[in-house]
């Protein structure tokens, strides 16, 4: 049974998706609630008020998912979750329109005064010269950060027969030419605007973009407002410029520390706020909890996740297709780890056939998710297989390579540790299954599943009626044998399978046969 904790407040009818699941327990309860067993959640659904800190996913140490519903991850550890192999999600796109509109409907109010006004005709008073306001008719607008927020809001300004400039360093001069709007550095941007937005994520490089030296750049009475991430406006230097009266007003949904309690920027009657409401919207949160809990249940039917933020986003199409690959390279992953018994240093990856018209990158991480299973003591899977190897001193190389051995696709990995190197090679046959059909230097043809015995042995007339014979004697059950060898009389292999385990008892007789090199018991 999943346990599902929905830690804080997220819409309930876009939680339905995760009715569908089989075996799920939602959970709506605060991380820090007693009756949580943190330890046995597996998927942990936010918004920005839970902190995932790296002490929080300690003690989760069966959560798989940490799903935002939002856009914005900084209230998550995600190097953190990411060297646990836990996926973290975000919903990128349900709030963009309600974030757009409160950052316009922002904009409009401080220009007019809209707050302070009501506040007045609430109070009873009547007094229609003190809010004379400006119009964003032909006002110049500058941008920071053009992404889904800050191209919405362009839209908008232009309806409203506003110019735009903006800034955003990954924006390409087609696109800005698209939507209407001049790129600019961001100084030009400072020097012209009459109005200025920040739309970024929080990043060390947009920490305080807005500080001081941009301020002092700015027009005299030019506008600020910051609806994206508290601290992407500096928030003393923006005091320090509203105090000396060269700032005309500002609008602010975000603070660096919410809520602001006593804040320097809160006394001033040109300064409005509110209360970090850009994505409150009934639509918007609806989306937003709609698309993370359908991707948390793709996630446990072992479907795609689209917008996650440490593992690279394949299609359902692509993903089909390599569905069968992943297997087989996560069972050569296993059978080198158990095959291969001193420290590793490197392993590489040659892809042939038709599996290199793939992602062969999500391949080789599975298949290291393979090799560390049981090996090392953390939950490796395809976000952390190569941050986990890297850690660990271990080159990961891919190849691609024409010589497919005659099959239609092949993947073969070798592992070399200080003394020796260990290769196995697998390849998948439609209607037919993987097949693991290379060895270590023999050709053999088995299929990788279950309880199996990988024997080195001299080709010697007798050894597998001996093989046979202890085994039959303790009452084990051959299911299948495959035998290989280069040469007649030189060595040889056999891989055998049995319907459950050998005990050692089984195992230390076999040792004792003279024929026998070493024995590898594999189980996938
Ligand atoms: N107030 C709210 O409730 C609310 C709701 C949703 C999103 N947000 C916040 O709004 C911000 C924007 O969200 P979005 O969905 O548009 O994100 P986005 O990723 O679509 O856009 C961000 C843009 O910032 C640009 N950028 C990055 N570094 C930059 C830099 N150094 N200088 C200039 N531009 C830079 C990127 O190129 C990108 O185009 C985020 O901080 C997000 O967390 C706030
Ligand atoms: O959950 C919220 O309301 C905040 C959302 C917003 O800040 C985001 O980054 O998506």
């Amino acid at each position: 049974m999943y346990q599902i904790l929905v830690a804080d407040s997220i819409n309930a009818e876009g939680l339905e998706p995760l009715l569908g699941l089989k075996e799920a327990e939602i959970i709506q309860k605060k991380t820090n609630d007693p009756e949580v067993n943190l330890d046995q959640i597996d998927a942990l659904l936010v918004r920005s008020a839970t902190k995932v800190t790296e002490k929080l996913l300690n003690q989760m140490p069966s959560l798989k998912i940490i799903a935002r519903a939002g856009v914005g991850v900084d209230n998550i550890d995600v190097p953190a979750a990411t060297k646990k192999g836990i996926i973290v999600i975000n919903a990128p796109d349900g709030n963009t329109i309600s974030t757009a509109e409160h950052t316009f409907a922002m904009m409009a109010s401080l220009l007019r005064n809209i707050p302070q006004a009501h506040s007045s005709v609430k109070n009873k008073e009547w007094k229609r010269n003190a809010f004379i306001g400006t119009e964003l008719y032909g006002k110049r607008l500058g941008i920071v950060g053009m992404g889904r927020i800050g191209s919405e809001i362009a839209k908008r300004a232009k309806v409203f027969g506003m110019n735009v400039n903006v800034f955003d360093p990954f924006l390409t001069k087609e696109r800005a030419a698209k939507l209407g709007v001049e790129s600019s550095t961001l100084d030009e941007l400072l020097v012209a605007a009459d109005i200025i937005t920040v739309h970024t994520p929080l990043t060390p490089e947009t920490k305080g973009i807005i500080n001081e030296e941009a301020l002092k750049k700015t027009k005299k009475g030019v506008y600020l407002l910051n609806c994206a991430r508290g601290g992407i406006i500096d928030e003393q230097d923006l005091a320090t410029y509203v105090g000396n009266g060269h700032v005309g007003g500002v609008a602010l949904d975000v603070f660096e520390t919410e809520p602001p309690g006593e804040h320097p920027l809160l006394k001033y009657e040109n300064v409005i706020v509110t209360p970090h409401l850009g994505a409150s919207t009934k639509e918007a949160q609806l989306n937003v909890a709609t698309q993370v809990a359908k991707e948390v249940r793709y996630f446990f039917e072992d479907l795609p996740v689209s917008n996650s933020i440490n593992l690279p986003a394949i299609s359902k199409d692509i993903f089909e297709k390599i569905q069968p690959f992943h297997q087989i390279s996560k069972q050569i992953g296993y059978i080198l780890s158990q095959c291969v018994k001193e420290g590793v240093h490197e392993l590489s990856i040659t892809y042939s056939g038709s599996v290199t018209n793939l992602e062969t990158s999500y391949l080789t991480k599975a298949m290291l998710s393979g090799f560390f299973k049981n090996r090392i003591d953390v939950n490796v899977n395809e976000v952390n297989a190569l941050l986990t190897a890297k850690e660990r001193g271990i080159t990961v190389g891919e190849k691609i390579s024409t010589d497919a051995f005659g099959y239609d696709n092949c993947i073969t990995v070798s592992a070399k540790g200080e003394e020796n190197a260990f290769t196995v090679r697998g390849t998948f046959i439609d209607h037919y299954g993987p097949r693991i059909v290379y060895l270590n230097g023999f050709n053999i043809d088995f299929l990788p599943e279950g309880n199996l015995l990988y024997i080195q042995h001299m080709d010697r007339p007798g050894v597998i009626g001996h093989v046979g014979q202890i085994l039959g004697d303790q009452g084990i059950n051959i299911a299948t044998m495959q035998v290989g060898r280069k040469q007649a009389g030189g060595e040889a292999i056999m891989v055998l399978a049995f319907d459950k385990p050998l005990n050692d008892h089984a195992l230390a007789s076999l040792e004792k046969l003279d024929e026998i090199v070493s024995i590898n018991s594999i189980n996938l």
